[in-house]
């Protein structure tokens, strides 16, 4: 089948197109840019944008949804917040299926849309017609699909089994969460300048943090008694590679051996998401991963749990994930074209 990318030149989207390329299911690959792509006569190709991308001599064409709706079975967007919403409403009305790796369709209420992302929201129906869809929980929905965002996934396989399984007190969810620079995006901001990340660790977004709501949503959706968590984020030195540190205060009764087993029961299953036994996750264990690994540690003095969550911020956090939803979409198998053994460097 062939498939189209929008926001190929993106970190996110760069990653998708190599996942994409090895994808036994996928004869082409069509790319799309801006809507003013090639005016005035300047074509872009794949290979003189990305270093490295040798022999991928492919044009970048215009995005018109029409033309694409006839040249592909499905459509995936990474482009930046704010882009899809204004991109996508074709789509949605012919029900063509999309993946969306932005956050512009993961909050179903356009004003909440607005409080957090500071940009003009899609509609209130078209919001409707898209489906969160945390791919290791993946219930078929829509023909749209909303990918989470990278330190909503972290959190919330962290949490999943917990929140689930009533074993905590939703009250004391606190995330400490942390990620490489490139979870930011190829554009350069104050604070990923090299100079204000080497050497350094930057809190940013507190209490203001746009992943806030998806998660306290979807958290309800497992579990209606929380209403809220305490979520920070942090800038890492380092490129690749996310971790989400999760506290909480356990139910009276519940020990690690109750907590483990409602880990292990989740995940039993799971291709992707791994529980450590009597261990830690660091990061480099799922860099170059669609992997999620996690670590559980219950402290009986304070009686509170502490997960580790760990992810690939542009494979699970972003491009890994959107495959992994595109083959449940398909009905193929979920692990096709996706790597799960470290990059180890
Ligand atoms: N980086 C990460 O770890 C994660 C990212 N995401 C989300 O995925 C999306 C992409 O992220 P990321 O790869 O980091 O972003 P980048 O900033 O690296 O790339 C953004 C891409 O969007 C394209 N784009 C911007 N505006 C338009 C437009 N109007 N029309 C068409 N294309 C446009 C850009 O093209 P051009 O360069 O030509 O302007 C570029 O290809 C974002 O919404 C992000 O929030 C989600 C989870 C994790
Ligand atoms: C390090 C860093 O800046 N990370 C990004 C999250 C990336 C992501 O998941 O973005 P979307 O929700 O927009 O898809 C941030 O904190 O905004």
């Amino acid at each position: 089948m062939d498939v189209a990318i929008v926001g190929v030149t993106g970190y996110s989207g760069t990653v998708l197109y190599t996942l994409l390329a090895k994808h036994p299911a996928i004869d082409q690959i069509n790319l799309y840019g801006h809507q003013d792509e090639g005016k005035d006569g300047e074509v872009r190709y794949l290979d003189e944008l990305i270093p490295g991308f040798h022999g991928q001599h492919i044009k970048i064409q215009k995005f018109d949804p029409q033309k694409i709706m006839a040249d592909n079975a499905a459509v995936f967007f990474a482009t930046s917040a704010g882009v899809s919403s204004q991109l996508a409403s074709d789509f949605i009305d012919a029900d063509f299926p999309v993946i969306d790796l932005s956050g512009d369709y993961r909050l179903p209420d356009p004003a909440e849309y607005e409080k957090w992302y500071h940009k003009p929201a899609a509609s209130a129906e078209h919001l409707q017609k898209a489906t969160y869809s945390l791919a290791d929980f993946y219930q078929s929905g829509t023909n749209y699909i909303a990918n989470p965002g990278c330190y909503a996934t972290a959190t919330l396989l962290g949490l999943a089994p917990m929140v689930q399984s009533d074993l905590i007190d939703p009250d004391t969810i606190v995330v400490d969460a942390k990620s490489g620079t490139s979870g930011a995006g190829k554009k350069l901001t104050a604070i990923t300048h090299f100079t204000a990340t080497n050497d350094n660790l930057q809190l940013y977004g507190l209490n203001t943090h746009k992943h806030i709501p998806e998660i306290v949503a979807q958290l309800k959706k497992w579990n209606g008694s929380v209403n809220a968590i305490q979520f920070s984020t942090t800038l890492l030195p380092l490129t690749t590679g996310l971790m989400a540190s999760i506290y909480a205060k356990v139910k009276p009764g519940v020990d690690q051996e109750k907590l483990m087993a409602a880990f292990n029961q989740d995940y039993a299953d799971s291709n992707f998401v791994h529980v450590l036994d009597g261990t830690t996750p660091d990061l480099k264990e799922v860099v170059g991963t669609n992997n999620c690994d996690i670590g559980v540690v219950y402290n009986p003095i304070t009686q509170t749990v502490m997960v580790i969550s760990v992810i690939d911020n542009l494979m699970k956090g972003a491009a890994g994930q959107a495959v992994q939803n595109f083959n449940h979409l398909f009905n193929l198998t979920e692990t096709t074209g996706l790597p799960t053994l470290p990059a180890f460097v």
